[in-house]
């Protein structure tokens, strides 16, 4: 068994292209499509959060009323046009990556959009940034909501930083923790190119799951998406 790599985690083509075809492109912002058409030429463009995904997540930044978020891996800014777009015109993101030239070629849309004065992009690792903003007590507790779609082996690294700056009831959500569907497969079916990324998954998704300060849910949809709530 392979990870079928146009076909999301629900490893069908067809029931693939249905969803978006009937559900997410017909209602998909303009300037969104725009840095996924951009993403076609773009190395690596294929990295982009699945726009169905990206659905879910906007309708669960919204029933938050988030305002205040973080974004861990922006790449060309499609989950990052997403987020500013669903939260409020005095809304704020931080936004990092170390990658600003991808960044740039989702940058027109998102000014297009007229939602740049939300987005405070950072580029950097995301870790020191993250410990920068932990040194200032009035961050605790501070951010609605946080998106993570970064280095995998870090995840659990960004988990125990983000759990302390999102508030009680704030959501915290980590893409690709499905890795294809390899999470599942023998030893035997997987490729090496994606031993290590799936190691990193099935680490993290462990822990998570006996991690009592979040309730979660691994939603299989795009990559796989676990959405975590801060319990307390
Ligand atoms: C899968 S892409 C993100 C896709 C993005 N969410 C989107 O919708 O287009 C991963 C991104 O993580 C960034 N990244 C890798 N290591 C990182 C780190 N240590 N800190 C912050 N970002 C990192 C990469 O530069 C890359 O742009």
């Amino acid at each position: 068994m392979t990870a079928n790599k146009n076909a999301s985690i629900l490893q069908t083509e067809d029931l693939t292209k249905y969803i978006l075809e009937t559900s997410v492109y017909p209602r998909e912002a303009e300037t969104l499509k725009d840095i996924r058409n951009a993403n076609e030429s773009y190395p690596m463009g294929f990295m982009g959060t699945a726009p169905d995904a990206g659905q879910l997540m906007a309708i669960l930044l919204k029933l938050l009323n988030a305002k205040k978020t973080i974004e861990v891996g922006v790449f060309t800014g499609y989950s990052l046009l997403l987020t500013a777009l669903s939260i409020p015109h005095d809304g704020k993101i931080i936004a990092v990556d170390p990658d600003r030239k991808a960044y740039e070629i989702g940058l027109p849309s998102i000014k297009k959009a007229g939602v740049e004065h939300k987005i405070d992009y950072i580029e950097s690792q995301a870790l020191p940034v993250l410990d920068k903003l932990l040194e200032n007590p009035s961050n605790d507790g501070n951010f609605d909501f946080a998106f993570v779609d970064a280095d995998k082996h870090n995840y659990w690294n960004y988990h125990e930083r983000l759990i302390k700056l999102v508030k009680i009831g704030g959501l915290i959500i980590y893409d690709n923790t499905l890795w294809g569907g390899t999470v599942a497969f023998p030893e035997e079916a997987v490729l090496d190119h994606q031993r290590k990324v799936r190691q990193d998954a099935l680490a993290f998704n462990e822990a998570i799951a006996s991690d009592t300060r979040v309730e979660i849910c691994l939603a299989s949809i795009g990559d796989g998406f676990t959405i975590c709530r801060r319990a307390h």
